[in-house]
């Protein structure tokens, strides 16, 4: 199979983690006769520093000639002080919406040789089998207006959550989708109490829901939603929710896994390319030390693979490497614990691309045999 891939590293240890998830797609493709073309674009701090703009039109274009995105992380201190459309992250919300990736899948999975990497207690998250399906192309990020001025001497701020029904819909209906293939259970989080914008979608998701009679749907607010990841993980199968609400309780779930670094995500459109990236940042705090966590950025080619190309068993590949190298004990620094082994980045990446191998010479599948 011949696919292209556009490759948008980004800022921070962004370069770090797309170098080794590159290698490991490149073993892949090897191993199961496959071709993969990386074609490189801007996005963020870098792309403002060199064209002037967090997304320039270049990699707009290259993103749509594509067959699927890579997106390592944006973002860093020297461009915080920059007006909002100067921002990184005005490029990483940009291109979201250029190219309607209005979905966006974040799964947490309990990984049993983490377990104690977690600040959570063993027994809580333990067998953990979540997926947060946030909204990520509306909602209070997107709407207008937005504006700061004066008034009487004060700062008046506005920043505007709004959605269509449409919007909405979509969302739910990936949500149900999705539960159908998994264990037929959808949380949908709001915040219904207070919001005007909740009590449209709460009667969404209670229309959508008739559309699937075989899937229990329960409706949570998001305060409580946020307690009760904490308290009792195992009782979701697939959380559907709002652009900001989703933000916030993906980087809360990323701990049932033991880190930020191990939270990988997949971000869907209704017919273009998927754009693959980790749930976390570009980690100005450890950029450049080659200390960076590469999982999360390794899994999300895993889910690539597996959404945008079908290609479930070379996923699953991906997948079961990581939980070999996991299980002999290499760690990056945010997941290290006693009697575990170091691991830098490249070290890291070197090892699941030893794995691959490894898995391939003892199970070719049918492309490579
Ligand atoms: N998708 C994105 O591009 C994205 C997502 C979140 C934040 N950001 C941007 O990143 C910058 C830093 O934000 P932040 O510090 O709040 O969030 P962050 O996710 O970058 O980092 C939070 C903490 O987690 C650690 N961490 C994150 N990823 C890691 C990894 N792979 N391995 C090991 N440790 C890891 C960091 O060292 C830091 O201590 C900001 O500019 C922010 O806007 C970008
Ligand atoms: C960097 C930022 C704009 C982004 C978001 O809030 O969507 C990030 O936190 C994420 O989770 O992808
Ligand atoms: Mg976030």
């Amino acid at each position: 199979m011949e696919k292209k891939i556009a490759v948008l590293p980004g800022d921070g240890i962004g370069k770090e983690i797309v170098a080794g998830a590159i290698e490991v797609l490149k073993v892949v493709a090897e191993e199961y006769n496959h071709q993969f073309i990386f074609e490189y674009g801007r996005l963020g701090g870098e792309a403002i520093d060199v064209d002037g703009t967090p997304l320039p039109q270049a990699t707009v274009d290259l993103c749509k000639d594509s067959d699927a995105i890579l997106l390592g992380a944006v973002g860093g201190p020297k461009w915080d002080q920059n007006t909002p459309a100067l921002r990184p992250e005005a490029g990483l919300l940009a291109i979201r919406k250029e190219l309607g990736l209005f979905a966006n899948l974040r799964p947490v999975q309990a990984i049993s040789s983490l377990t104690d990497a977690s600040t959570l207690k063993k027994e809580v998250i333990d067998g953990v089998d979540l997926m947060i399906v946030r909204e990520l192309t509306g909602g209070i990020y997107f709407g207008s207006p937005r504006e700061r001025r004066e008034e009487n001497g004060q700062r008046m701020v506005v920043d505007t959550l709004s959605y269509t029904n449409e919007e909405i819909e979509r969302i739910i209906r990936k949500a149900f989708e999705l539960a159908m293939i998994r264990n037929k259970k959808v949380t949908s989080v709001d915040k219904a109490n207070v919001l005007e914008s909740s009590r449209v979608w709460r009667e969404i998701a209670n229309e959508v829901a008739k559309d699937f009679p075989e899937v229990e749907l329960e409706h949570m607010l998001v305060d409580n939603a946020a307690m009760q990841l904490i308290r009792a993980p195992k009782q979701f199968d697939v959380m559907v929710t709002e652009n900001m609400f989703g933000d916030i309780l993906s980087d809360e779930a990323s701990m049932l896994t033991g880190s930020l670094g191990m939270l990988s995500s997949a971000s869907l459109s209704a017919n273009g390319p998927g754009l693959y990236e980790p749930a976390h940042g570009s980690a100005p705090d450890i950029a450049g030390q080659n200390k960076a966590n590469p999982l999360a950025t390794i899994l999300s080619t895993a889910m690539m693979l597996k959404y945008s190309f079908n290609l479930i068993e070379e996923g699953n590949v991906i997948e079961e490497a990581v939980n070999r190298v996991l299980e002999k004990g290499y760690r990056t620094a945010d997941i290290s614990e006693e009697n575990t082994k170091l691991t830098s980045t490249t070290e890291m990446v070197e090892q699941v691309i030893n794995e691959i191998k490894e898995i391939s010479k003892a199970k070719p599948m049918p492309a490579k045999a």
